[in-house]
Formats: structure tokens, C-alpha cells, sequence
């Protein structure tokens, strides 16, 4: 499964110096980091509408199509900072077994 996201951020990564003219990614880019957080924030709002619908109407279609917009420019976003799909997979890791409850509880110590 996250083969696939791995292959993405090394294609994200190439796309770095691609033609803006000729790559999506490139053009994010040459765009600037304010470009790719509001095509973030644009694809968390369709993805949030699309889960409404979902519950709604029982098809869940949009909604998958509409969250792999909101991670793939996720990791156009980590991919400018430097950062990989990995890092936030090992976080995600560092977090089993321990209960969202007991994180939050930790942090208000
Ligand atoms: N996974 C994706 C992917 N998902 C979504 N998108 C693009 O993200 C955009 C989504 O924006 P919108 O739906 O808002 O559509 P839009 O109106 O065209 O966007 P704006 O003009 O408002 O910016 C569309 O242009 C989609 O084609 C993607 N573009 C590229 N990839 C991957 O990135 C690789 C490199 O892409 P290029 O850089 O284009 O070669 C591709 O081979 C794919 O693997």
C-alpha cells in the first residue's frame, strides 16, 4: 500500500525541476508554497463535502476520489518542505498502542 506513495514522492521529487509548462506539479512549484496550501485547503473542503454526500447517499465514490486530491497535494506540500510521505508514516508508528486520549493527556501535563 504505501509502495504507492512512496513511487509518488519520488516522481514529486523528480518534478522539481520539471517544466512548469509541461508538468502540474513543476507549475505548483513555480507558483510558490501559498499556491500548494490553498489547493490543500481547496481539497479539504471537497473532501469534507464529498464525506457529507457520502453519508447522506451511501456512495462513497467522490469521497475516495476527492481524498486522493487532498493527500496528493498533501505530499506536494511535504515534498516543498522537504519531508516524504515516510515521515508521517513513522509518526503514525510511534503512535500504536498508545490511545488518542492518553496522547492528549500527556500533552496537557
Ligand atoms: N496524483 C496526481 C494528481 N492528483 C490530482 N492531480 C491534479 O490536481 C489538479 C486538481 O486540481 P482541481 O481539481 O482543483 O482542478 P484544476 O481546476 O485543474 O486546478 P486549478 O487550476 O484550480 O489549480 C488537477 O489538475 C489534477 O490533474 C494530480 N496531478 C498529478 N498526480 C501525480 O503526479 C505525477 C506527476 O504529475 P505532473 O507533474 O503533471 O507530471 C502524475 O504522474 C501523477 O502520478
Amino acid at each position: 500500500m504505501s509502495d504507492v506513495l512512496e513511487r509518488l514522492a519520488q516522481v514529486l521529487e523528480a518534478r522539481k525541476e520539471a517544466d512548469p509548462e509541461t508538468s502540474y506539479v513543476a507549475s505548483l512549484h513555480a507558483k510558490g508554497l501559498n499556491k500548494i496550501l490553498e489547493k490543500v485547503g481547496e481539497e479539504c473542503t471537497e473532501t469534507l463535502l464529498a464525506a457529507k454526500d457520502a453519508e447522506l447517499s451511501g456512495e462513497t465514490r467522490d469521497v475516495i476520489y476527492e481524498t486522493a486530491d487532498l493527500w496528493f497535494h498533501s505530499m506536494v506540500m511535504l515534498s516543498r518542505l522537504g519531508l516524504g510521505p515516510n515521515d508521517v508514516i513513522e509518526e503514525l508508528g510511534r503512535r500504536f498502542d498508545l490511545s488518542g486520549l492518553e496522547e492528549k493527556a500527556s500533552r496537557e501535563q
